[in-house]
């Protein structure tokens, strides 16, 4: 979808500054020969914030180790730490590289010798405020910090040559000159007012303000030297405000040219087109104006990359590109420039799939690797320029981040069942874990299965839904069965883990976890992504009560404790069941960070995206607004609910929240209200995700429906009448 995922800055919590204690003590207790293994137990939310959270690795330019940033939780302290591991691909030990507490984001060097990566330290008397960028040789020794740059470094990239770094960091762009920067960043950090002025159309993402009067540069370092020059110094460029990440720029394989995505117009705002522009290098100088390769009002373009150097002399640069002229919602497609003709054209129009950044060139220049959602995964796909087709590299699971030098792949990949893990792929062999961070772990813990089936829901179209069992199922019983509803909505629950919301650890409370991948849904072609458009809230209702139906049907479900819970536009979906459903249906609801009002949602960071999804601006025609609101039908609403909000989020406001529970209290609705001051549209943070598993669990365990509450069967948005229930029960079959 064009609608970019928001990229908050890293989800650790909170940190530490204490030395981190070794990440592989997680060793089973050791037992006498006679001992058997203890009997495993169900997942605690202890349990998942003792595993490790291992992030995307990048290779060696041999292919035989990776560097990988691996993340541990202490829930005592209530913090995380972060260091880097060096994992070899050949079968070789792991071995721990750093022994900072904030270390993120390592990157080999083109030549090997050295490995960058982000920090926070305090070393040679001097502590780092920001993140900055430090060296570490791959065999050990001192890390050595190579900026120390007054509000830090956003992202880099490695120069092919491994002697130069371009990195981003936001700048004032009426001052010339590192020194003129520090100057102003220190009266900045003087000012004895607080007040935050813009007039921005764009001046907070996620859960931060952008820094006031900055906008981000891409900087050159040469490491020989230590001297930085702002590439963009002088010129109206700038990196994406919300997600200057390195997917935002690539350099040429000579080491000459660099290409970026830039908004050309004025006035940014969220749902601004990039076009891709270039600058050349004459050394550390910009040789000429920074000029447009791909630029149409029409298209939203992003994530470029250089084709690899051909015997030809030949230049590509491949991008991700969106005909968002159309409409909002079309999909993200693959595409390729050519240096030669000044051209460039969509390559994946025929393959219905967004494609996922960043992309990586394979070394013949006939094909790029990237990720792509496809029905509740995430697959590791080729996709051959020649033959327009793509083929899965990796299949199943969710792929994250994945490298790929001198033939060998590594990746990191979730399921349902396990954590992000590190797997190698060799030519010619099986995928290889090349890792054990959570096996010890896991070991112990009894897992329940799951299944995937499909019910006929909204249009007659199947829609695909996941049940995730307790671990001690017994079809013979009966269960409590709780919908979690995904976010986005152009979003899924598929086969992968989830911190926030884990399937397993809801499921060991003893209860049928359901995720119903609605219309709207990422990875089910983009006509049915679209299907919701300006009709927010209707055929989501339809396919999760198809699949309550289907549910209520099953011999072990009991239907006295039939609930439903989300987040973000899984909670706007919960408020939204609570004004269509009718009471006694669901037992319960939990709202995290839930939608409630869509004209008050105009306080949010993505406020100019709401007239494109719900088919006008409120002020146009504000019934149409309001009939896709949860809030219009505050007077039908009487099923108890939890409601969850962090202050912290601007991307749905807090007051949307307490808007929802007060209007519970004042209709005199039993509600919960669960206020974090220091979380945003997620909660990061060890002690604050443990209250919030106990009091979602607390909540349902709480509500039950009185035997007497028939449950009321919907189909559509009608209800039926009671006595219907069981015929209109048995017409619901999984296909
Ligand atoms: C119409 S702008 C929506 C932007 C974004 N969509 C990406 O999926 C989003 O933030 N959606 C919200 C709901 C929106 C405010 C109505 C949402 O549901 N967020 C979910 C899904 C999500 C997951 C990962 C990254 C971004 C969004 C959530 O935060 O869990």
């Amino acid at each position: 979808m064009a609608t970019r995922k928001r990229s908050p800055r890293a989800p650790t919590g909170a940190t530490a500054t204490a030395t981190a204690p070794p990440a592989d003590t997680d060793a089973a207790p050791a037992g006498g020969p006679a001992a058997s293994p203890p009997a495993r137990q169900p997942i605690t939310v202890n349990d998942l914030w003792q595993m490790e959270r291992v992030g995307p690795p990048s290779l060696s330019p041999d292919g035989a180790q990776a560097v990988v940033a691996v993340q541990r939780f202490s829930m005592d302290e209530n913090l995380g730490r972060t260091r880097l591991w060096l994992l070899s691909t050949l079968g070789g030990a792991p071995r721990a590289l750093t022994s900072g507490d904030k270390d993120t984001e390592p990157a080999w060097s083109p030549r090997g010798d050295r490995i960058a990566f982000l920090s926070r330290r305090e070393q040679e008397g001097s502590k780092d405020e920001e993140a900055q960028l430090y060296l570490i040789a791959p065999d050990g020794g001192e890390a050595r910090r190579v900026t120390s740059r007054a509000g830090g470094i956003e992202a880099f990239k490695w120069f092919p040559d491994g002697r130069r770094i371009a990195f981003i960091a936001w700048v004032w762009p009426d001052e010339r000159g590192s020194e003129a920067q520090a100057r102003r960043h220190q009266a900045w950090k003087d000012r004895k007012t607080s007040g935050y002025v813009t007039s921005e159309p764009l001046y907070r993402f996620w859960d931060h303000h952008l820094p006031q009067d900055r906008v981000p540069h891409l900087h050159l370092l040469n490491l020989d030297d230590g001297s930085v020059t702002d590439l963009f110094e002088g010129t109206p460029c700038e990196l994406s405000r919300t997600e200057p990440t390195a997917s935002g720029f690539d350099i040429s394989p000579d080491g000459r040219r660099i290409v970026f995505a830039f908004n050309p117009a004025p006035e940014k705002r969220i749902d601004g087109r990039q076009a891709l522009y270039e600058i050349e290098l004459d050394g550390a100088r910009l040789a000429g104006a920074p000029r447009a390769i791909v630029q149409d009002e029409a298209w939203d373009c992003h994530s470029p990359r250089y084709s690899p150097a051909a015997a030809d002399g030949s230049e590509r640069v491949a991008f991700i590109a969106s005909h968002q002229g159309i409409k909002h919602t079309m999909p993200q497609q693959l595409a390729v420039w050519e240096r030669e003709s000044g051209r460039w054209q969509v390559e994946s129009a025929a393959w219905d799939h967004d494609v996922e950044a960043p992309l990586h060139w394979e070394d013949d220049g006939q094909a790029l690797l990237f990720g792509a959602e496809e029905r509740g995964a995430r697959h590791l796909w080729r996709f051959d320029l020649p033959d327009q087709r793509a083929e899965r590299v990796h299949a199943g699971g969710w792929v994250g981040g994945f490298d790929k030098v001198a033939g060998t792949v590594a990746l990191a990949l979730d399921t349902l069942d396990h954590p992000p893990q590190i797997l190698a792929l060799l030519p010619g062999e099986p995928p290889r874990r090349i890792e054990a961070f959570n096996d010890a772990l896991l070991a112990r813990l009894a897992l329940g299965r799951n299944e995937v089936l499909q019910v006929t829901g909204a249009r007659g179209d199947a829609v695909q839904v996941r049940l995730v069992f307790p671990p001690d199922f017994d079809p013979a019983r009966r269960w409590p069965v709780v919908h979690t509803i995904h976010g986005g909505p152009h979003a899924a629950f598929g086969d992968n883990w989830h911190w926030r919301w884990n399937h397993h650890l809801l499921a060991a409370a003893g209860q049928v976890v359901a995720c119903v991948n609605y219309h709207g849904s990422s990875g089910f072609g983009h006509a049915f992504a679209d299907s919701i458009t300006h009709r927010w809230g209707e055929l989501e209702l339809q396919d999760i009560e198809a699949a309550s139906d289907w549910l209520l049907a099953q011999p072990w479900a009991d239907p006295q404790r039939l609930y439903a819970t989300g987040g973000s536009y899984g909670g706007y979906m919960v408020a939204w069941m609570n004004g269509h459903v009718p009471a006694g249906r669901y037992a319960a609801y939990v709202c995290h960070a839930g939608c409630f009002d869509w004209t008050a949602m105009f306080a949010d960071d993505a406020y100019d995206w709401y007239a494109k999804e719900l088919g006008a601006w409120y002020w146009d025609d504000p019934a149409r607004i309001a009939a896709q609101s949860p809030h219009s039908r505050a007077g039908h609403m009487s099923t108890p609910t939890l409601v969850i909000h962090g202050a912290l989020d601007y991307r749905v406001p807090d007051a949307q929240g307490l808007a929802y529970y007060n209007t519970l209290k004042a209709r005199r609705v039993d509600a919960r209200l669960l206020w974090f001051p220091d979380e945003n549209h997620w909660v990061l943070k060890p002690a604050n995700s443990r209250l919030w598993y106990e009091e979602f669990q607390a909540w349902l365990s709480s509500h039950v429906l009185a035997p007497a509450q028939t449950p009321a069967v919907m189909v559509g948005t009608k209800r039926l009448a009671a006595t219907k229930t069981t015929a209109a029960r048995s017409r619901r079959k999984p296909v």
